[in-house]
């Protein structure tokens, strides 16, 4: 997937401005930076849920504007907030995005994977009982599931606890296994950095570093980190 100078405004607020990524097949980048940094508005013009004001997004060398359903086909998205239906049940949101993508033989792995989330106990339990960090989980398994090009993951760690965030690892892993893309935005430094190659990061809806994720690692990564916020 290759960004170049991505640009989305809302009125006067200019949420991001002229950012450029690749993000590499088999590999994890990591979306860093402030609150109101650009991050959400950048992984939601991936997502296809917005369009950008300006600039180039590609995704299997298909231009989203000009195709925004192949590249939804080709991408898994994880939103920060919302994407689930209340008064539906997880197995239902599976079955609606198996229906629509007319995937064959999906009950086994929606099945797993609600299980490796710890979500089959909950498959037919409307979510809108669900807590915080189940409806993270679930949203997770919804990117994931039908196997994607690029997995875009909005703070998929947010409120979600260590057998969750373990699962998600290891969703992100499988994903660079089969060779996706895979794109995480978070404030979670050090889980992001166990998760990702690469990382990206957002000031002011700009990228003022883009390095390897080694080098934000540990006690001198956080140090790099807090100078790169300022
Ligand atoms: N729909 C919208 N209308 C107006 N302004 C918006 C809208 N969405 C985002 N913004 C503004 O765009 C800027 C970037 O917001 P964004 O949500 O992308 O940041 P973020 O890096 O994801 O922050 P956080 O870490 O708090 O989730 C902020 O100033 C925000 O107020």
């Amino acid at each position: 997937m290759r960004v170049r100078g991505l640009w989305v405004r809302f009125g006067s607020v200019e949420a991001v401005r002229g950012i450029d990524i690749v993000a590499y097949a088999g590999r994890a980048t990591a979306l860093l930076g402030r609150n109101g940094a650009g991050k959400s508005t950048t992984m939601r013009v991936l997502g296809g849920v917005i369009p950008p004001t300006a600039g180039e997004v590609l995704v299997d060398g298909v231009e989203v504007r000009s195709d925004p359903l192949t590249v939804k086909r080709a991408t898994g998205y994880c939103p920060d907030v919302g994407g689930l239906v209340p008064r539906a049940t997880p197995w239902e949101h599976l079955q609606l995005a198996a229906r629509l993508r007319r995937m064959e033989g999906w009950e086994t792995r929606a099945q797993d994977l609600l299980e490796r989330f710890e979500l089959g106990d909950a498959a037919h339990r409307v979510t809108g009982g669900f807590s915080h960090g189940m409806g993270r989980r679930l949203s997770v398994v919804l990117a994931a599931f039908h196997q994607p090009g690029v997995l875009l993951l909005d703070e998929p760690f947010d409120g979600v606890d260590p057998l969750g965030v373990e699962a998600t690892q290891q969703v992100i892993d499988d994903a660079k296994a089969r060779g996706a893309a895979v794109l995480v935005s978070t404030h979670l430094r050090d889980l992001a950095m166990e998760a990702c190659e690469d990382a990206l990061v957002l000031r002011g809806g700009s990228t003022v570093a883009s390095m390897d994720a080694d080098a934000l690692v540990g006690e001198a990564g956080a140090r790099a980190y807090r100078a790169l916020l300022d």
